[in-house]
């Protein structure tokens, strides 16, 4: 769900409108850098005034030289020369100014979209097809959003050169304000020619994001060995290029498209600069208004396509990336809207499920689909089912990384969406199946499960030996000490199973969480491990005063059955819930998947 359908502000799907991005990427650069950026927009501007005024310095010399006008003519030569050096000297100036103001705002602005990024709660950002490919482009486009600035001050230059001129060409007759007119196709052809070529690139980027993952995955160690073993190399490799090549195929259409259409408007253009031509010489003019005519229009021509160039680099690549930066900063605004509450100490009723329903975004069917149950507090919770039944995304919701569809998470009565994120998540434990591989020193590997306690070893140790990960370090030749990860110097070889207990002691970290969450993080370990480890942990939580509850999900039903409370869920719905023994007395889904493992142990 969308925040504009929960009525919290801007549809977090939309681009932000490109002037609004501007303004908001140039009041960022103003407060990272005030003085570097007004001193850089002044000097630009001056610069721009010595070049356009060549073509009146021209004018005079030609008058001055019919004249036969000694003075004049060591005047206008003159000025011209002041206007070529002045020109010069301020040209690097302005080129110095503005790249000292892009390096120094380069770093807060890729520093602004980190943190962002960090900010977000949720996960949807990293699991939803389109705001992928949106963050995809942005990430390529962070470390050059700088560029933004130097193309408005050019932009402004060069504007100001285009009004300079148009000045002078009206000096001679007010008709020539119509070359201006055989300008507008270019303009015209070059605005929306970057808008066009994106919209294409957009679509088809998913082509380029595989056709990276499948380069990745042929050239990375993490799928070395597979790859060799099953042989598809080559096959990764075709793959990659044919993917490459469905990128490529229409955004090249779309550029010699563009570019077509783009060669037609400046045809126009030169057109009305021959007729211009003619039409002033045609009238008598004095020599001097001629050398103008020519020397500001064909001026004119490149001012106009240095502006709609400008323009279009700063429409199609600088400002896209500024709207897609300010859309982070919408998204992660609309993330926390409404969030005002912080996380309760402790839990006394427990966790209400209310008519939970979830779909993924932009997926047919839904993934919960009318999900009631009170989680009590203080409770061991289980959560069984076949792949695909939605455990995961229940354990999501509960964890905020997810907004329901429909209905509410309701902690101690309270809505989740109304407590603040950030202190929910301090408030949360665990682990995961997908967990991620930390490759730093053991200590902060698994220290940096509650961050206040990384370089407190008792802190550390208690968390090793409550996941049963005392053998991991014992192998390890330093310890705690041991850089994880052999392509580091130094660095240990861990199993996947070690890997996975280190995960388990890092979910350890915290003490005291309200909710601590198991989601098949014991997958890689044997049954009777995985038995062991929930049974001490479940031990340890009923002694607890918090009333925090702990989730479990396994498909191992030795493990399950001493939870307190069992959730069965079945394609998206709540089939059955209750404690072992009420599900065994059921006869129902459990009783019987419960009987088919037990007798597969015998
Ligand atoms: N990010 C996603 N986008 C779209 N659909 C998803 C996403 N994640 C999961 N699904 C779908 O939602 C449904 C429930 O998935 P979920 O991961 O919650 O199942 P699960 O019960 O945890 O399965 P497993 O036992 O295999 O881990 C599945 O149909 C799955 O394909």
């Amino acid at each position: 769900m969308s925040s504009a359908d929960r009525g919290d502000g801007p549809d977090p799907d939309e681009l932000p409108p490109a002037l609004a991005a501007m303004w908001r990427l140039f009041r960022l650069g103003y407060s990272h850098e005030p003085v570097l950026l007004l001193v850089s927009l002044g000097i630009t501007l001056l610069a721009a005034l010595p070049d356009a005024l060549l073509a009146l310095w021209l004018q005079w010399l030609g008058n001055a030289i019919i004249a036969r006008d000694g003075m004049m003519i060591m005047v206008s030569v003159s000025l011209m020369a002041a206007s070529v050096a002045a020109g010069w000297l301020l040209r690097v100036l302005s080129t110095r100014l503005t790249r000292r103001f892009r390096d120094k705002v380069t770093v807060g602005l890729e520093a602004h979209v980190a943190t962002l990024q960090a900010s977000i709660g949720g996960i949807e950002l990293h699991e939803r097809q389109e705001y992928l490919d949106r963050l995809a482009v942005l990430r390529n486009q962070v470390f050059v959003l700088d560029h933004m600035y130097m193309s408005v001050l050019g932009t402004l230059g060069w504007i100001l050169r285009l009004v300079v001129t148009l000045g002078l060409l009206v000096s001679v007759h007010p008709l020539l304000l119509l070359l201006l007119l055989f300008g507008l196709p270019p303009v015209f052809s070059s605005s929306i020619r970057p808008a066009v070529e994106r919209r294409v690139e957009e679509r088809v980027a998913r082509h380029t994001r595989l056709a990276e993952h499948l380069f990745s995955t042929a050239t990375t160690a993490a799928a070395g060995k597979e790859v060799r073993v099953t042989g598809i190399g080559p096959d990764l490799v075709a793959r990659r290029r044919s993917e490459w090549e469905r990128w490529f195929r229409p955004v090249a259409a779309a550029r010699w498209g563009t570019a077509a259409a783009h060669a037609v408007a400046w045809a126009v253009f030169g057109i009305g600069y021959v007729g211009a031509i003619v039409f002033v010489v045609l009238r008598g003019s004095p020599v001097g208004d001629v050398l103008l005519i020519m020397a500001a229009g064909a001026r004119l021509s490149s001012y106009i396509g240095a502006t709609v160039g400008e323009i279009g680099f700063l429409r199609g690549t600088w400002l896209d990336g500024s709207r897609r930066l300010v859309w982070l900063e919408r998204y992660a605004a609309s993330q926390v809207s409404g969030a005002d509450l912080p996380a309760p100490e402790r839990l006394d009723s427990g966790i209400e499920l209310r008519g939970v329903s979830f779909r993924y975004p932009g997926a047919d069917r839904l993934a919960l689909d009318g999900v009631s149950v009170q989680l009590p507090a203080g409770a061991v919770i289980a959560i069984v089912g076949e792949n695909g039944a939605g455990k995961s995304t229940l354990v999501k919701l509960l964890c905020g990384l997810y907004r329901p569809s429909a209905g509410s998470v309701l902690v101690d009565g309270t809505d989740l969406a109304r407590i603040d994120p950030d202190r929910w998540r301090e408030r949360l434990a665990g682990s995961f199946q997908d967990f991620y591989r930390f490759e730093f020193l053991a200590r902060t590997s698994v220290g940096l499960g509650d961050l206040p306690e990384v370089d407190h070893e008792p802190a550390v140790v208690r968390a090793v030996r409550r996941a049963g990960a005392g053998d991991v370090l014992d192998r390890l030749p330093y310890g705690l000490d041991t850089q994880l990860g052999p392509t580091w110097p130094d660095g240990a070889e861990v199993s996947f199973g070690q890997w996975q207990k280190l995960a388990l002691a890092r979910g350890f970290m915290r003490t005291g969480p309200l909710l601590t969450v198991l989601d098949e993080p014991t997958a890689a370990l044997d049954a009777e491990t995985e038995h062991e480890l929930f049974e001490r942990y479940a031990e340890s939580a009923a002694g607890r005063s918090d009333g925090g509850i702990t989730i479990l999900v396994s498909h191992r039903f030795s493990t399950v059955r001493m939870a307190d409370l069992i959730l069965v869920l079945d394609g998206s719905r709540l089939a059955e819930h209750g404690s072992h023994a009420d599900l065994m007395a059921l006869g129902g889904q459990y009783a019987e998947l419960y009987r088919i493992q037990a007798s597969g142990y015998r």
